[in-house]
């Protein structure tokens, strides 16, 4: 009667320490340019070493400009990214560490990268100091993020000290409108238990939804774990896990069908019917403020405090909305399709489909960023790049980008973004600009209409 965090949980844990602490074994430790240069320093002050290198591995993806990333690192004029990157090359070198440097050809995001190279598999405890390693619990592994100290720990040992989380079990029955994607579906989720619902929780997705999803939309559903406040994000190991497994991983290799148990107990258990789901939209500056892409902002609920009230005034001020104002009829300025959640093949080619033979509109512009090199490969050989540099898309290099604004692809003050990130709050993705997430296909209708727009309206 184990449940698949619990069977994760026991294959690692080394022993028990005071305070309901457990010494857990990390199988991959990813690291990123951001988060791991203090662990470093503190390994060289401590005199001490990694100590399984070949079990980390390293990507840019935070600070790296989308264009031109061949001239090379000294060609990046912001000081701190400069910084950030040179140190992890150093760093890697100094001890080391596999992985990819800027303008690799398989360089990209961390979170793309990892399951694209096989190092993201089955049964595994995966770690890195970003929030959205919850992604690789869509391979029925347990990733999780982790702060700079137990980068340096993870580094050092191996282990990380840790709480076990509790267990939530989110079964989604019904089935979505066409035009439904997992990234409707994960709004939804954040929308329906809010965006602290998940806390103290590592959450497993489950119903006939699932099952039926593919590799891509997993992950985009258990990166979108940490925006409901969850530790981690987790789907059973299944066919669908191992198909994907054996073309990119591995052909010849048995992963193991992991799973619950059928009479397995969860801490906490929650239904969401998806039936009819219509793509979803934030119009707010947190991820749980979402409606349907035909609905209008919703009023402030009448029983609500002076202070939620004082909030919600704050929130249609700064996205510049009022209250009742039709979602559809929102003038968009920028199309950001990338990130860790939206950037797979999977949600290019879909974009793609809805662009293919049209123009996006005049005045607006769109950035499409492939999350890894891979996949901008792919993309260029099934023809979808050509489709969105016709249709007048910016085509860029891998990187985080414009998720989070750290190299030069910001939003202007009051400019506002229909995004395919995963992340919504003030300045997100440039100083005072305006992000609304959504999906790979209403992100393209959006390109195409200049306002936010159902898939249906441009097809
Ligand atoms: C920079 C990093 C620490 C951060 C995270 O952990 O999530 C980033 O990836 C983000 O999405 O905000
Ligand atoms: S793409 Fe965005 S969410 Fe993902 S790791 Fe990069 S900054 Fe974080």
């Amino acid at each position: 009667m184990k449940t698949l965090l619990d069977k994760i949980w026991g294959l690692h844990a080394v022993c028990e320490l005071p305070n309901d602490e457990t010494l857990l074994y990390i199988d991959t430790h990813l690291i990123h340019e951001v988060t791991s240069p203090q662990a470093f320093s503190g390994l060289r002050d401590k005199n001490r070493t990694v100590f399984r290198p070949q079990n980390t591995f390293a990507v840019v993806d935070h600070n790296v400009p989308t264009v031109n990333q061949s001239l090379g690192i000294q060609n990046i004029s912001d000081d701190d990214s400069r910084i950030q990157i040179t140190t992890l090359e150093s760093n890697r070198k100094e001890f080391n560490i596999p992985g990819y440097s800027m303008g690799d050809k398989e360089n990209g995001i961390v979170h793309i990268v990892a399951p694209e190279r096989g190092l993201t598999l089955p049964g595994m405890t995966i770690v890195c100091g970003d929030s959205h390693t919850s992604t690789h619990g869509a391979f029925g592994a347990l990733g999780f993020g982790i702060g700079t100290t137990e980068v340096e720990h993870v580094l050092a040992t191996q282990t990380l000290r840790i709480k076990k989380p509790k267990s939530l079990k989110i079964t989604l029955t019904g089935e979505p409108s066409t035009w439904t994607s997992a990234k409707d579906v994960a709004l939804h989720v954040i929308a329906t238990i809010g965006a602290s619902g998940g806390v103290g929780y590592v959450i497993e997705y489950c119903g006939d939804y699932i099952t039926a999803l593919s590799m891509e939309g997993r992950m985009t559903l258990c990166n979108m774990a940490i925006e409901a406040g969850a530790r981690s994000g987790m789907v059973a190991v299944d066919q669908t896990t191992i198909d994907y497994l054996n073309k990119t991983a591995n052909a010849n290799a048995k992963y193991p069908i992991l799973k619950s148990d059928p009479d397995a107990v969860y801490d906490k258990l929650v239904v969401i019917d998806i039936d009819g789901l219509e793509p979803r939209v934030t119009w707010g500056t947190s991820p749980d403020q979402v409606c349907g892409i035909h609905d209008r902002i919703p009023a402030l609920a009448s029983d609500s405090t002076k202070a939620e009230e004082l909030k919600y005034k704050r929130v249609l001020e700064y996205m510049g909305m009022y209250s009742g104002e039709e979602l559809l009829s929102m003038t968009i300025h920028k199309v950001f399709l990338g990130s860790c959640t939206n950037s797979r093949i999977e949600d290019l080619r879909l974009a793609a489909s809805i662009l293919k033979g049209k123009r996006i509109k005049v005045g607006l512009s769109m950035m499409v960023v492939p999350g890894s090199g891979a996949v901008a490969r792919l993309a260029e050989e099934e023809g979808l790049k050509d489709i969105f540099v016709k249709a007048g898309c910016d085509w860029r290099e891998p990187g985080c980008s414009m998720c989070l604004a750290m190299n030069e692809d910001k939003l202007l003050p009051e400019e506002r973004c229909a995004s395919t990130s995963n992340r919504n709050f003030e300045g997100r993705q440039g100083r005072g600009g305006r992000t609304h997430l959504v999906s790979p296909a209403v992100a393209a209708a959006t390109a195409i209409k200049g306002r936010i727009a159902h898939p249906m309206e441009v097809l």
